[in-house]
């Protein structure tokens, strides 16, 4: 491949890594998340939202918590203008649907006629935000803008002082201002920070009245470490720093959005922009999701609701008309699952621990400390059932069944049966190359050991129980054994030992190694369920039972045993 067609990131733009302390810093708060989703995650779906879709959205990034929400190019379309003009008539009806706390963000190039129509789209908002930008880097400013870096400045500076003047004449809104220098990251750091400080002065930006510089990585071009030093160094040399919130804005081509996004938190900025599930051009924007759930793994509140993150999903699926990859961080199909045997076991055993020292500390199960292998999060957190944690397919051992038959189906299998059960489901699930559900696992486990298929061999016809004065038990019974029926009987000092004891009068050799039993359910439906390790001749085998009764439950697992071996032909 023609690799010498691409130059390094240090030969497209020169970066200040002269003073960097951003690799020991700590993220221990939240920056104000700014979803995008309306705006840039829009412009990059084939079929762009209509007014119910954006809506739709709007309120989810309400409901959710987002307190500034960039919601359209009100200036590139009727229905991003109209979008806008929907929301400043909720705002003059004082509907609910745009609270108090929550401001719009507008955006627009630097062209006065758009700057003037994204003016028109926001008359009536108590308040809001409009988004300038206008690329910077060397490339774009040649190329696509046809002018110099002094050229670009004007345009800028024109456009800002046309956005102050249309702010000035509606003095009972609050309009802030906010400006991206678009290919922030592939543009010169000096002539960026000249950019920057010469719009906080224009607008003369105040503590009380900050500005907001948005550094985009509007294509990613470098690892994310490059992308900290520019925003530390634009973090440290921005003038009226107090005055400035520092915004990242970061692209996914490289697929390290999120660690450009954490680096750049690191690195002083204060605010993010992204969208939910990472949509956006070309491999997306930075995905907001799996950053404030980094945060929250982290113990820090993310300042955003995801208790129902399922719900989240749909909402953003059906707007977007994307679906959200299964494996996607958090949110996907397929991240709280293990198929493979070891991380099954270890997820088990830390259920269990988690329980335990719950427990032990007096917590509900919901507040306990969370320290369960590899799950990064408790996924009932989101939302997320513990149903799909655990899955079961050829790549599976005794863990994952045995979780499985004991939390769909109440079977607490013997630690002894596990590995041989274990081995039938490989068979099983190699066989067919799919996975296992739990109903296919429990029709599994009675077809193997509760009814393993030879009834004919040696079935019980009628039995009966007592016990004599002196304490042993008696055992009558009518056996069939081959086709041919004779009662018995037989003595021992419980009544599964006298089964046995009748079993040997009947030519059957049994003696009964390891025996467990519980109940199954709850309430008025409990069963019992009773499994018994059987040497019979030569063999051993596993067999079990389930009854409403327990004794019953135990004669079949001896019963199934003996069935099982199949010696007694
Ligand atoms: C990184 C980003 O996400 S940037 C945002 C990109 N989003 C969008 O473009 C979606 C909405 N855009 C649109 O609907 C249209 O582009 C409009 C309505 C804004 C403008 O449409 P048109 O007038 O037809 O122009 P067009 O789309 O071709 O834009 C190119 C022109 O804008 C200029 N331009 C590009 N960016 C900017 C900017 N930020 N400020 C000023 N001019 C700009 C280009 O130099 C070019 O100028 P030229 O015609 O003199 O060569
Ligand atoms: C913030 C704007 C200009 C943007 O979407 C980008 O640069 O990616
Ligand atoms: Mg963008």
């Amino acid at each position: 491949m023609p690799y010498h067609r691409y130059r390094p990131y240090q030969e497209r733009v020169n970066v200040s890594t002269a003073q960097r302390s951003w690799p020991g810093a700590r993220i221990e708060r939240a920056p104000l998340w700014v979803p995008v989703d309306l705006r840039d995650g829009n412009q990059a779906l084939a079929e762009p939202m209509d007014t119910d879709r954006k809506r739709r959205f709007f309120d989810l990034l309400v409901s959710m918590g987002f307190k500034e929400i960039e919601v359209g190019y009100p200036s590139a379309s009727r229905t991003d203008f109209d979008f806008v003009r929907h929301l400043a008539r909720l705002s003059a009806e004082g509907d609910a649907a745009l609270p108090d706390d929550v401001t719009v963000v507008v955006f627009t190039p630097a062209r006065p006629e758009l700057i003037d129509r994204t003016f028109e789209s926001i008359e009536g908002l108590p308040r809001a935000v409009v988004h300038l930008y206008i690329p910077t880097s060397p490339v774009w400013r040649d190329m696509v803008l046809g002018r110099s870096r002094a050229e670009v400045y004007d345009v800028v500076e024109e456009a800002a002082a046309h956005m102050a003047r249309l702010a000035d004449a509606r003095p009972h809104a609050d309009i802030r201002f906010q400006f991206a220098p678009e290919t922030f990251n592939l543009t010169e750091p000096d002539y960026v920070l000249e950019v920057c400080d010469g719009l906080t002065e224009l607008w003369d930006a105040s503590p009380d009245r900050p500005v907001t510089h948005n550094l985009p990585a509007t294509v990613e071009i470098a690892t994310p470490n490059v992308y900290a030093d520019q925003i530390e160094y634009m973090h440290r040399h921005l003038a009226r720093r107090d005055s400035v919130i520092l915004s990242v804005h970061p692209h996914n081509d490289r697929g390290t959005g999120v660690a450009c996004a954490e680096l750049a938190v690191l690195a002083g900025a204060q605010r993010v922009e992204g969208c939910l599930f990472g949509n956006g051009e070309r491999t997306g924007n930075v995905d907001l999701v799996t950053l404030a759930l980094n945060l929250y793994a982290q113990g820090v509140d993310p300042m955003i609701d995801f208790s129902d993150i399922d719900a989240v999903r749909d909402v953003v699926e059906y707007c977007n008309r994307l679906p959200v990859h299964p494996r996607h961080p958090y949110a996907g199909d397929l991240v709280h699952t293990a198929f493979s045997g070891t991380h099954q076991d270890a997820i088990s055993k830390g259920f269990a621990h988690h329980a335990r020292r719950a427990a032990e500390s007096g917590l509900p199960e919901r507040e306990a400390p969370w320290d369960v292998p590899y799950l990064p999060i408790d996924p009932a957190d989101i939302g997320r059932t513990y149903e799909a944690v655990i899955r079961v397919n050829s790549q599976s051992g005794k863990g994952g069944m045995a979780y499985l038959l004991q939390t769909r189906h109440g079977l607490d299998l013997p630690r002894g049966m596990r590995p041989e059960f274990s081995r039938v489901v490989q068979e099983a699930t190699d066989d067919s190359g799919q996975e296992a559900t739990a109903k296919e696992l429990y029709e599994l486990f009675r077809a193997t050991y509760v009814a393993p298929g030879r009834e004919g061999e040696v079935a019980l016809c009628s039995w009966t129980t007592d016990r004599a004065p002196d304490g042993a038990h008696r055992f009558v019974c009518t056996l069939q054994v081959g086709g041919r029926a004779g009662d018995f009987e037989g003595v021992g000092n419980g009544p599964l030992s006298a089964f046995a004891d009748a079993l040997a009068a009947a030519g059957i050799t049994v003696d009964i190694l390891d025996y467990a039993e519980h109940a199954v359910g709850e309430g008025g439906a409990v069963e019992a369920v009773a499994y018994a390790r059987c040497r019979v001749g030569d063999a051993v085998r596993w067999g079990a039972g389930l009854d409403t009764s327990v004794l019953t439950a135990s004669v079949q697992a001896v019963l199934a045993a003996v069935n099982r071996a199949g010696t007694a032909r």
